[in-house]
């Protein structure tokens, strides 16, 4: 018995795999590498290359290999990119879903457990946000995920799929032996930008904008580790396979700072300068977004054991400073 982990060669997904095969499960993972990077996967998985909107593709793996669940991390995922070009994400993210749960209700696979996102409530109304609190995403990359979520509920009325979606928010850092990391090409995330200007491969970071409505102008974020992150994807799988109903968790420290405090936090931890200056605002970036993970903490059990940003950049630092090129793999 396996569990399928698609987009078990990207970042958090490669995060996952190491974590499921250091608690004994059998992991088979299908990535395309359109993001991902083949070093990244645990040499303990099975690898299937492909894309998840081939069905035969899908099919091949359903039928070699006997798995009870999936966790779905294949997808595209930077905000920005989704604001230039809104049907790339419609046709990955969304569409791949199609094809996904086609194959999981052809092979009677009942369990998935998926990557949703804060960016799904869009500009919250309260802080911080609750699961409950509405789904109106400003991006065509939160609206692929929300759209992502509306048709798992469906495929469970229909076809008795059960699901947990964990929102995300915003992921950091690296496995604790510093064996794998975060590696984008190109980059556009906070941390490992900041990260890259530590390292002088970047000249300074931008921060964008310093005229939002937070108590120092710079958008409020929450950031939660990696490891802590695959964590609950593991919960969650327990969750589903103790016959619980279909579910959806925010994923985050509860705690939020802001793009200035993770600049002074990551000066503190690496001890570099890292020059920074305000740039223009970035399009489809929301004020603040902080997390109530309260519900994952109770009904889970989820324990991070992460709950210092300065703890998760140390991570962050140690596979940048060790990795320079990264993965040095892009293909
Ligand atoms: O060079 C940079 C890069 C980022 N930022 C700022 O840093 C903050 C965080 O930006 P990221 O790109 O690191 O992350 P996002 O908040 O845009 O997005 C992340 O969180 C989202 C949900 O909140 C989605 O899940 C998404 O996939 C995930 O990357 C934003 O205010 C952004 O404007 C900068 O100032 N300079």
């Amino acid at each position: 018995m396996s569990i399928l982990v698609a987009g078990g060669a990207g970042y958090i997904g490669s995060h996952m795999v190491k974590q499921l095969v250091e608690s004994g499960e059998e992991v088979v993972v299908a990535d395309n590498l359109s993001t991902g990077h083949k070093k990244a996967i645990n040499p303990k998985a099975k690898f299937y290359y492909g894309d998840i909107r081939d069905r035969a593709f899908l099919d091949r793996i359903f039928v070699n290999e006997d798995i009870t669940a999936v966790v779905h991390f294949a997808a595209f995922s930077i905000v920005p990119e989704s604001m230039q070009e809104p049907l790339k994400y419609f046709d990955n993210n969304t569409g791949g879903m199609i094809t996904l749960l086609e194959a999981m209700r052809d092979f009677k696979v009942k369990y998935i457990v998926f990557s949703s996102t804060a960016a799904t409530y869009g500009i919250p109304e309260t802080m911080p946000i609750k699961e409950t609190d509405p789904q109106q995403p400003i991006n065509p990359y939160g609206l692929s995920k929300l759209m992502m979520e509306k048709m798992m509920a469906w495929a469970d009325e229909a076809y008795g799929i059960k699901f947990v979606a964990l929102r995300y928010f915003n992921v950091a850092g690296a496995a604790a032996d510093g064996t794998i990391g975060e590696d984008h090409g190109p980059e556009t995330h906070l941390v490992p930008i900041i990260m890259q200007v530590a390292q002088g491969k970047r000249a300074e970071l931008s921060i964008f904008g310093d005229d939002y409505n937070t108590p120092d102008g710079t958008n409020v974020r929450d950031y939660v580790h990696v490891m802590d992150l695959a964590d609950a994807h593991i919960l969650a799988l327990k969750y589903l396979e103790a016959g619980n109903p279909s579910n959806a968790f925010n994923l985050g420290s509860s705690t939020g700072f802001s793009n200035k405090e993770m600049l002074e936090a990551a000066r503190e931890v690496t001890g570099k300068e890292i020059p920074a200056k305000i740039a223009p605002r970035r399009p489809g970036d929301p004020d603040s977004l902080v997390a109530a993970s309260d519900k994952a903490r109770e009904v889970l059990n989820w324990q991070p054991k992460y709950d210092d940003v300065h703890d998760i950049i140390a991570t962050a630092w140690q596979w940048h400073s060790t990795h320079p090129k990264g993965y040095d793999d892009r293909n």
